[in-house]
């Protein structure tokens, strides 16, 4: 039987490159900076898969892409992809859930950590020489032990940070989520609420939940003014969940005590952001799954669901809006 062609358009590791050499016939992108727009469509015409990470594949692209059956992305969140105009040419779309849970949790934790207790600040003092003697209440920070922390979005990265919360920081959690989950309440001892009870509530609040039209601007000016003064917001799940207008002016005006952010409205962020010369504001480049391994192994994942679906069989990770 003839390979199917595909196109990487992203780096990869070795294994993978193998795993795909031996099912298809390939072509990579090696650079790091995404493919050029233009160099995109010439490719996806000729191939009937692609394995992505980024890159917003519309419905222009996938019309100029007559052959292609199969677009695997290398992450959870799938808001790059149009899911009608994939419907409509019947392409499947697949992703990595899972595999990224507890490497993004970690990430979360350590922003609120890096928050509550000004670790970016506090770096900064010392090594730009102003330490002295004596006990500086102006460092003092705020402990995250034993507070309300409060999830919006209790998938699988809202529950490995409910973990991390509950049994490692002795936290109480309260979480926001479409549905109910009664397997999170017993385990967590996880309190169900609606939004303006967890904002008005929560010490810390970790914002998770993928990126809809149901939560662009999920959190914006009103919910910014529910908060306490002390709360710490963190955003790791997309940039335009959050009206980032409204959250620098929830930080300049000290609505909120400090926020930790590993996603911007716009990405890189631009230089002259705000956010960039806040001292309270922890700001990443949406780096949450970005360890050796994880990366490694959504590599992998994504390369399996590709040749799945291209094999016809039902790929692992399906999008859960082009299941049947
Ligand atoms: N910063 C980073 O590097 C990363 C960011 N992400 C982002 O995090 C998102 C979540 O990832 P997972 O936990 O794996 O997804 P998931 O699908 O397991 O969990 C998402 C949760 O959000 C809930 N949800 C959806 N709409 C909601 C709404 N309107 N209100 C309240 N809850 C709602 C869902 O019911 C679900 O429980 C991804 O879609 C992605 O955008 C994911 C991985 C890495
Ligand atoms: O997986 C995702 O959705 C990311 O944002 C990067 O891991």
């Amino acid at each position: 039987m003839q390979k199917p062609q595909i196109f990487i358009a992203k780096p990869i590791p070795s294994e993978v490159r193998e795993y795909l050499e031996q099912h298809a016939t390939c072509t990579f992108w090696e650079k790091e900076t995404p493919v050029p727009r233009q160099e995109l469509r010439e490719h996806v015409a000729q191939v009937e898969g692609l394995l992505t990470a980024g890159g917003k594949i519309t419905s222009e692209l996938l019309d100029a892409a007559p052959k292609l059956r199969v677009v695997s992305t290398m992450s959870v969140g799938y808001n790059h992809f149009d899911i009608p105009a994939f419907r409509k040419r019947g392409v499947i779309g697949t992703h990595t859930p899972g595999v990224l849970n507890d490497t993004v949790a970690d990430l979360v934790m350590a922003m609120m950590l890096t928050a509550g207790r000004r670790i970016s600040e506090l770096d900064r003092y010392v090594k730009d020489g102003h330490w002295q003697r004596g006990d500086n209440e102006s460092l003092f920070g705020l402990d995250i032990h034993h507070k309300i922390l409060g999830i919006i979005g209790m998938g699988g990265i809202g529950k490995a940070v409910a973990k991390r919360a509950k049994f490692g920081f002795d936290m109480s959690i309260l979480y926001h989520n479409r549905h109910r989950n009664p397997e999170v309440e017993q385990e967590f001892c996880a309190s169900y609420c609606s939004l303006d009870e967890l904002l008005q509530q929560s010490d810390l609040i970790v914002l998770m939940t993928p990126l809809t039209e149901e939560t662009r601007h999920l959190i914006g000016a009103q919910q910014f003014a529910k908060m306490k003064k002390t709360a710490i917001f963190i955003n790791a799940s997309r940039g335009q969940t959050v009206d980032e207008q409204a959250l620098i002016q929830a930080l300049q005006t000290k609505q909120i005590y400090a926020a930790g952010l590993d996603v911007f409205e716009q990405e890189p962020v631009d230089r002259d952001n705000p956010l960039l010369s806040m001292p309270n504001v922890i700001t990443l480049p949406h780096i949450g799954s970005a360890t050796e391994t994880t990366r490694d192994q959504m590599a992998m994942l994504a390369a399996q669901n590709l040749i799945a679906a291209l094999q016809g069989l039902t790929p692992p990770n399906l999008i859960p809006e082009l299941r049947s």
